[in-house]
């Protein structure tokens, strides 16, 4: 695991979690507290994990050779600046075993630039796999290869299969690959509607969690789509809604984030939820239970464990 920051320390908690020896390098001072202060809120977002279990299969530390030597999988979770990247890459590569697979969990960075300047041997072992925050609790790594190996990828998505995680691959290199560009126009046309005064931030939350949270974790657009069309389906969706929502498309907005947007917006926000480390805790530990229980009931339905709903 390199680097120990939200991300870094989530991963080691999972990987941990799935019995894994981890080791995590980062050069932070104050690495071994802050692996030691992230795992139990970590741990209690884990379903079934124990904080000395976790601990006891995480070594920290700084020397990043020491950390990947042994490594079957390097997971990245450095700064997010693509020349940060192909430099640690770089060296994360002169030090990690000829056949590790290099992921990084990069949220817009694509791999092929990260790999620009490293060997084709390198380049083969190297991809993206970009979880959603939280990790150890959100299902999706959008595993997005650039001119890695086929084995490698499928490697890939067989060892966070393994991990409990829901790996689906991205074909085409884009920034932000797909659930960012996703939540990006939805941030968009979200911060549009807040800064015209249509709904209040809190307000906005509530019409998605009462609405498309709730049926996107269940259904995704298309099939939702398809549904909303009857015994008709899409085809009638398309027919009947289909010309209306794209002349909304026009009307869409395209908020400039200047300073009274974010203000306004910042304010808003941290009077609905608060703001400093002790409400962050409290809301985040709130998230994982909602998301958690969301996903043994989901897991529960898909697997027809729960047959009576
Ligand atoms: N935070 C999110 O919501 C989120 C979600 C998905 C993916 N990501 C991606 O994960 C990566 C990390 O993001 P984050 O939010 O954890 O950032 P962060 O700032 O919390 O952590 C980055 C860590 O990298 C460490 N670091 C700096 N130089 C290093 C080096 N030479 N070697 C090892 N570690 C070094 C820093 O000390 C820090 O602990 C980014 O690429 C980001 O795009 C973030
Ligand atoms: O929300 C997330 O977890 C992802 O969108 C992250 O990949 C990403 O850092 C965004 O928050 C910002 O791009």
């Amino acid at each position: 695991m390199v680097g120990a920051g939200t991300i870094g320390l989530a991963w080691a908690a999972l990987f941990a979690h799935a019995g894994l020896e981890v080791r995590v390098t980062d050069p932070r001072d104050d690495l071994d507290a802050a692996v030691d202060d992230a795992l139990p809120m970590l741990a209690e977002s884990i379903p079934g994990a124990d904080v000395t279990a976790l601990r006891s299969r995480i070594t920290a530390t700084d020397d990043l050779a020491e950390a990947v030597e042994n490594a079957q999988l390097v997971q990245e979770n450095g700064p997010e600046r693509l020349e940060f990247k192909q430099q640690l890459f770089a060296e994360i590569a002169r030090h990690a075993p000829a056949d590790a697979v290099l992921a990084s969990s990069s949220s817009g960075i694509v791999a092929s630039a990260i790999a620009a300047e490293l060997d084709e041997d390198v380049a083969a072992r190297l991809l993206i796999a970009h979880p959603f925050n939280p990790p150890q609790v959100v299902p999706l790594v959008e595993i997005v290869p650039g001119a890695t190996a086929e084995e490698v990828v499928q490697q890939a998505i067989a060892f966070y299969r393994d991990l409990g995680k829901t790996p689906v691959r991205i074909h085409k290199e884009v920034d932000g690959s797909v659930a960012n560009r996703l939540q990006s126009a939805l941030l968009r046309e979200s911060i549009s509607l807040v800064q015209q005064g249509v709904v209040s931030a809190e307000e906005l939350d509530t019409v998605m969690k009462a609405s498309l949270g709730g049926r996107y974790a269940t259904i995704g657009p298309f099939e939702s789509f398809h549904l909303g069309g009857g015994p008709g389906g899409i085809r009638h969706m398309m027919a009947h809604l289909g010309v209306g929502m794209a002349d909304r498309w026009a009307e869409l907005g395209r908020p400039e984030l200047d300073e009274p947007t974010i203000t306004s917006i910042v304010e808003q926000t941290e009077a609905a939820y608060g703001a400093g480390p002790e409400s962050y805790r409290e809301r985040a530990r709130l998230r994982d239970r909602k998301h958690n229980a969301l996903n043994h009931a989901l897991f529960g339905i898909e697997t027809g464990a729960d047959a009576t709903i």
